[in-house]
């Protein structure tokens, strides 16, 4: 089994505890209390390799999206795998509050494999009524494309995306460890002259579920 750090972040209200609820539980809360500090959860998802069936394990931090906690943020995204930012795309302003965790994260995390995947929340709220819409979908998707960051719009409340989203950056980290590991292997194979086995790094062993704040 292969484990990844993945933390969220984002604005207060625009749904990261709901995904990661939706994700690990499969469940949806219209009255959901604002995260204190932090939470954290676990989960796994499935991925093929040829006809090779690999278990990944997703260490989720959930972080607080109030102003009051953002010092507390660069503890929780340091030495993440991956990174979701998440806004919602009836609100304008947590976009742009997106896109300042993005410049903090190109900026202070060393790890040049790190994936980010910006996501827009509820987007149910538009199926009915296009004009609660107002952060254009266009106008997301370009900015990820510009900053080389997965891109899609989900609903925590319908599900819709959501376990896409896990998959997706699984499949990614797997295809980088995979990668490292080849580059590693043949640097050995070239000092030793001799032949080496590819080998997926262990997983590491702590295992906590417990929570902070
Ligand atoms: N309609 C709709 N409402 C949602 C969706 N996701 C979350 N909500 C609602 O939005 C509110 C805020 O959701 P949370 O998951 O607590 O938001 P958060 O980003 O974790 O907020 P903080 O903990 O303050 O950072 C709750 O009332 C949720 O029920 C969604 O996909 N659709």
């Amino acid at each position: 089994m292969l484990q990844f750090k993945l933390v969220l972040l984002g604005d207060s209200s625009v749904g990261k505890s709901s995904i990661v609820n939706r994700f690990v539980k499969d469940s949806f809360d219209e009255f959901r209390e604002s995260t204190i500090g932090a939470a954290f959860l676990s989960q796994t998802v499935t991925i093929k390799d040829d006809d090779q069936d690999v278990t990944v394990k997703f260490e989720i931090w959930d972080t607080a999206g109030q102003e009051r906690y953002k010092s507390l943020a660069p503890m929780y995204y340091r030495n993440s795998n991956a990174a979701l930012v998440v806004y919602d795309i009836t609100q304008a302003d947590s976009l742009e509050k997106a896109q300042s965790w993005v410049h903090e994260l190109k900026n202070k995390v060393d790890d040049n494999n790190l994936v980010i995947y910006l996501v827009g929340n509820k987007v149910d709220l538009t199926k009915d009524d296009e004009e609660k819409r107002v952060v254009d979908r266009d106008v997301a998707e370009k900015y990820a494309q510009e900053n080389g960051l997965l891109f899609n719009e989900v609903s925590a409340k319908t599900g819709e995306g959501i376990q896409q989203i896990f998959q997706t950056i699984g499949e990614n980290l797997y295809e980088v460890r995979k990668k490292e590991n080849t580059t590693n292997n043949s640097n050995m194979a070239n000092r030793a002259h001799g032949q080496v086995d590819i080998q997926l790094p262990r997983p590491s062993t702590n295992d906590s579920t417990s929570c902070c704040s």
